[in-house]
């Protein structure tokens, strides 16, 4: 069973992936009412109100995925979420038109004076003289950031007989002809526009994107909508400008606090606002909660998760296909982590075959997982072992290559430590399992399951005889066993699977036998 804490408001009906379920448990609490049990959770869904800091994910120490019921993640720690090996998802496209229309009210509310037209009616005036507006036809649109939200806004400003003008490093120019807007520079977008709108995410570039600066290279008259982050317009530099006219009217669904309080902007008369609405429909909540709850679903059921903002994107279909040779991957990461048992600076992993037409990415970091995983104490899975590899001055790499060694499909690993390098050859044979073909410099052939046992020796005659006694001794069953050796009568190595593992006095007599170098344990 597993528990999800729902610490938002969100769509009833979305969370029914998850109420159908009988593997999940749902429980619908603010997490300060929860307290006492937040270490019981294995997944959190919020929307915004809720902070996810890495305060609250220490003392969730059960948690494997947070789900955003919305686009922007800037209410949660994704870094120390990705530390901690928690996947991280979000809904990116539920709220789009929602969104998008909403800019577009705003814009509307704007120009003609509605919110403050609406007060005046209320109080009983009739004063029609006082809210002459503006048409939106003809006018010029400056959209800053042409993501989803942004192109829905473009296409709905066109149908209103707008140009529109967009600023976006990001954008070919292939889209932007296929959508009818002109590429400009910021500096473009600013001196022509009669109305801009922002709808870039808030990051390190976009926090007062429209400061001071930028706001004196604006027309004279110029409207402004922010139904994105606040603080991409700057809120303090502002208000010269609203105070001087030079910006005619604002329309606010964000803000860098929120709630504002008493924020001195509330005070303008064409500052409208309206707060965080903009995913508010009941049809953008529905499709944001079930993306999410579906999504959630998948994980627990060991498949892939597709809106993931910490981990490389998967479809179903690629992941079925890179399935395979992710466990065989990991497998290989873990065995080459034990045997190497001393520091590593590098791994580097080489695909060949049918493999290196795959996702790579995502089998690479299973294998890094695989490998960081008997070394570190703390979870270590594919969400965080690049990160911890980094920590730990582990650097790695993939290459491509046709060497097969005769198998459809290889992967190679090679460790490079102080003073030893080891290299690895995995292959998945379909309808018959994993192999590791290769361990060391020997060219061998066994499976990689359960609790393997190492095992160096030079090759003389009734060497697999005294393995075996010593281990019927102790009554550890052998499962398979292989052999390679070099050349007859020198270095040769065993590979055993064994029904049970064995403890250090077994290791230990293993040792003691004549002629062999080296015992290790290696389990998978
Ligand atoms: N008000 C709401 O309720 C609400 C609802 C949904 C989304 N949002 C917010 O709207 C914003 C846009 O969402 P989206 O789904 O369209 O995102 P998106 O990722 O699809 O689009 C963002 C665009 O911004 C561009 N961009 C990034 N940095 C830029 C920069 N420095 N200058 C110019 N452009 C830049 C990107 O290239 C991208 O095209 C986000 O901040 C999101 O959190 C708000
Ligand atoms: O949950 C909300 O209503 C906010 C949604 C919006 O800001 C988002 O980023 O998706």
């Amino acid at each position: 069973m597993f528990r999800i804490l729902v610490s938002d408001a969100i769509s009833e009906e979305g969370l029914t992936p998850l109420r159908k379920s009988e593997q999940m448990e749902i429980v619908q609490k603010k997490v300060s009412e929860a307290e006492a049990e937040l270490h019981q959770f294995d997944a959190l869904l919020v929307r915004s109100a809720t902070k996810v800091t890495e305060e609250l994910l220490s003392k969730m120490t059960n948690l494997k995925i947070i789900g955003r019921a919305g686009v922007g993640v800037d209410n949660i720690d994704v870094e120390a979420a990705t530390k901690r090996g928690i996947v991280v998802i979000n809904a990116p496209n539920g709220n789009t038109i929602s969104a998008a229309e909403h800019t577009f009210a705003m814009m509307a509310a704007l120009v003609r004076h509605i919110p403050q037209a609406h007060i005046s009616v209320k109080s009983r005036e009739w004063n029609r003289s006082a809210f002459v507006g503006t048409e939106l036809q003809g006018k010029h649109l400056g959209i800053i950031g042409f993501g989803r939200i942004g192109s829905e806004v473009a296409k709905r400003a066109r149908a209103f007989g707008m140009t529109v003008h967009v600023y976006d490093p990001f954008l070919t120019k292939e889209r932007a002809e296929k959508l009818g807007v002109s590429i400009h520079t910021l500096d473009e977008v600013l001196a022509c526009s009669d109305i801009i709108t922002v709808h870039t995410p808030l990051t390190k570039e976009t926090k007062g994107l429209l400061g001071e600066k930028n706001l004196a290279k604006t027309k004279k008259g110029v409207y402004l909508i922010n139904c994105a982050r606040g603080g991409i317009i700057d809120e303090q530099a502002l208000i010269p400008f609203l105070q001087n006219g030079h910006v005619a009217g604002v329309a606010l669904d964000v803000f860098e606090q929120e709630p504002p309080g008493d924020h001195p902007l509330l005070k303008f008369d064409n500052v409208i606002v309206t707060p965080h609405l903009g995913a508010s429909t009941v049809e953008a909540q529905l499709n944001v909660a079930t993306q999410v709850a579906e999504e959630i679903l998948q994980f627990f059921e060991g498949k892939p998760v597709t809106s993931s903002i910490n981990l490389p994107a998967l479809s179903k279909d690629v992941y079925d296909k890179i399935q395979a040779f992710y466990h065989l991957a990991k497998k290989m990461g873990m065995i080459a982590s034990q045997y190497m048992n001393i520091p590593v600076q590098e791994l580097s992993v080489t695909y060949a075959g049918t493999v290196a037409d795959l996702e790579t990415t995502y089998i690479t970091r299973s294998l890094l997982a695989g490998f960081l995983r008997p070394r570190v104490a703390s979870t270590v899975n594919e969400v965080n072992a690049t990160m911890i590899a980094k920590e730990r001055g582990i650097t790695y790499g993939e290459k491509f290559s046709d060497e097969t060694h005769g198998y459809a499909n290889c992967i190679s690993l090679t460790v490079h430590g102080e003073n030893k390098t080891f290299t690895i050859k995995g292959s998945h044979i379909p309808n018959y399992g994993d192999r590791i073909v290769h361990f060391d410099g020997f060219a061998i052939d066994f499976a990689p399951e359960g609790h393997l046992l190492y095992i160096q020796h030079q090759d003389r005659p009734g060497m697999i005889g005294k393995v075996g006694n010593v281990l019927g001794e102790h009554q550890v069953n052998i499962a398979t066993m292989q052999v390679g050796r070099q050349e007859a009568g020198g270095k040769a190595i065993m590979l055993l699977s064994l029904d049970k593992p064995i403890d250090d006095a077994v290791t230990q007599k293993l040792t003691e036998i004549e002629d062999i170098d080296a015992v290790k344990r290696l389990e998978v």
